[in-house]
C-alpha cells in the first residue's frame, strides 16, 4: 500500500515492486504462466533464428504480452473466487469459466498470429 509521506516517485517504485512481487509469484506458483513463459521463450529464439520483420516482432511480443497478462488476471479472479466462495458454487464455476475464456480467446489469437509468421518459413 502506498503511503503519503512517501514523495510520488517512492511510492511508484513501491507500486512496481509490488507489480514485480505478483508477477514471480504467478511464475514460480502457475502451471499454465511457466507453460506460457517457456512458448514466449520458443518464439522469441525462433524470432531472431527466423529473422523475423519489425512488423512480425511488434505482433509476437503484443501476444505474449496480451495472453500472459490475461492469465494473471484470469490466476487472479480465480483467487478472488476461492477466497469469497470457497465451497462449490454455479456462479463461481461461470466466473471461473468466463475468465478462462479471455484467455482461450487470447490464445487462438496468439496461434493464429504465430502461424502466419512462421507456417511460411516451415513449411
Ligand atoms: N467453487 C466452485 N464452484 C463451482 N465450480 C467451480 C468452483 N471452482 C472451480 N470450479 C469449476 O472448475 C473449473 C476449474 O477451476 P480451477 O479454479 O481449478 O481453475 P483452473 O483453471 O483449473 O486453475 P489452475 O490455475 O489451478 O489450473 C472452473 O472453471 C469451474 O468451471
Amino acid at each position: 500500500m502506498s503511503n503519503k509521506k512517501d514523495s510520488f516517485l517512492v511510492n511508484r517504485l513501491k507500486s512496481i515492486g509490488w507489480a514485480f512481487k505478483g508477477a514471480w509469484f504467478l511464475l514460480r506458483t502457475e502451471a499454465s504462466i511457466q507453460i506460457q513463459f517457456s512458448i514466449a521463450t520458443a518464439v522469441t529464439i525462433a524470432g531472431f533464428y527466423f529473422e523475423i520483420s519489425k512488423t512480425e516482432w511488434l505482433f509476437q511480443v503484443a501476444m505474449i504480452g496480451l495472453v500472459m497478462s490475461i492469465e494473471a488476471v484470469n490466476t487472479s479472479i480465480e483467487y478472488i473466487a476461492d477466497f469469497i466462495h470457497p465451497e462449490f458454487h454455479a456462479n463461481i464455476g461461470r466466473i471461473k469459466d468466463v475468465a478462462a475464456g479471455a484467455v482461450f480467446i487470447a490464445s487462438i489469437a496468439a496461434v493464429i498470429v504465430a502461424a502466419i509468421i512462421y507456417y511460411p518459413r516451415l513449411f
